[in-house]
């Protein structure tokens, strides 16, 4: 036993050595270079960020969010940057048929997809839960369930390339706090749907990755009285 243990270690060191000097002669900036990623909520905040930060690594990018005069200078800006290339599609993920659309349109126009970065959230408010589920229902159909439905669109692209999913979440989504019920109620379900669907990729041997990314309060320039 001890003999196969250190020769497990021994092995799992030489690739970790191997792909510590890839990253190392490559560098950070290479990571998604050539790479088709689609980042959605990408006209404002942290969306265009990531947006200029895969621009400057050399991805292919397709961005969505509704505002197109914003789309377009996202664009603009991410060609500025060193994009491969950059789209926008415009449209509101109230729709399930346009978060599909978004994912037709990276096949359409890359050929395929590496990454898939679900982002965008709907308008809520800050203060005591109002009662009113029928803003509880649209923010779970744009917060939630467009990210469902762009991942089930996505997933025959991302498994062929052995891609990965970023699902952009929050401190809100994992502790109740006041002041946040319905948006901390779709952050939830997001954890719910996709921590369980990575434990069956994991089951059934299926190397698409799926990273939650929890945040707590990101100062974007737009929000200051929470
Ligand atoms: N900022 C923060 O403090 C924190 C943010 N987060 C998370 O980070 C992510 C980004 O947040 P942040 O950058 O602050 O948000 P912003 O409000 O700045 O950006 C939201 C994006 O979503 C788009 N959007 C809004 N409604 C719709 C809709 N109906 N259909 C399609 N797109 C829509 C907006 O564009 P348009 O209006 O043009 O459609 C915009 O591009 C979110 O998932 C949020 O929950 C998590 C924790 C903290
Ligand atoms: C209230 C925001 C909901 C999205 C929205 O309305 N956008 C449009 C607009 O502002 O015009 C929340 C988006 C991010 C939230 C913050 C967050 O996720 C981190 C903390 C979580 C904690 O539970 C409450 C405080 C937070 C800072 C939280 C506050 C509400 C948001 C800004």
């Amino acid at each position: 036993v001890l003999k196969v243990n250190l020769s497990l270690r021994k092995n799992i060191k030489s690739h970790l050595s191997v792909l510590h000097r890839n990253c190392t002669e490559l560098g950070p900036n290479h990571m998604l270079k050539g790479k088709r990623v689609i980042v959605t909520g990408a006209s404002t905040g942290i969306g265009e960020q990531m947006a200029y930060h895969l621009a400057r690594m050399g991805s292919h990018i397709l961005i969505t969010a509704r505002t197109e005069a914003k789309l377009q200078k996202v664009v603009e800006r991410c060609l500025e940057l060193g994009a491969a290339s950059a789209r926008y599609v415009s449209g509101t993920m109230e729709d399930m048929a346009f978060a599909e659309h978004v994912v037709k349109e990276a096949e359409a126009s890359l050929g395929g997809l590496d990454m898939l970065i679900l982002n965008h959230v709907g308008t809520s408010y800050f203060g005591y839960f109002d009662g009113d589920v029928g803003h509880v229902r649209k923010l779970l159909e744009i917060n939630f369930l467009s990210y469902v439905a762009m991942t089930v669109s996505a997933l025959p692209m991302l498994k062929e390339s052995e891609g990965s999913i970023v699902v952009v979440s929050s401190m809100a989504g994992k502790v109740g706090f006041p002041f946040t019920v319905p948006y901390s109620a779709t952050k939830f379900a997001l954890d719910g749907f996709f921590s369980s669907l990575r434990q069956e990729f994991s089951i059934q041997s299926v190397n698409v990755s799926i990273t939650l990314c929890i945040l707590g309060f990101i100062d974007t320039g737009k929000r200051s009285a929470v």
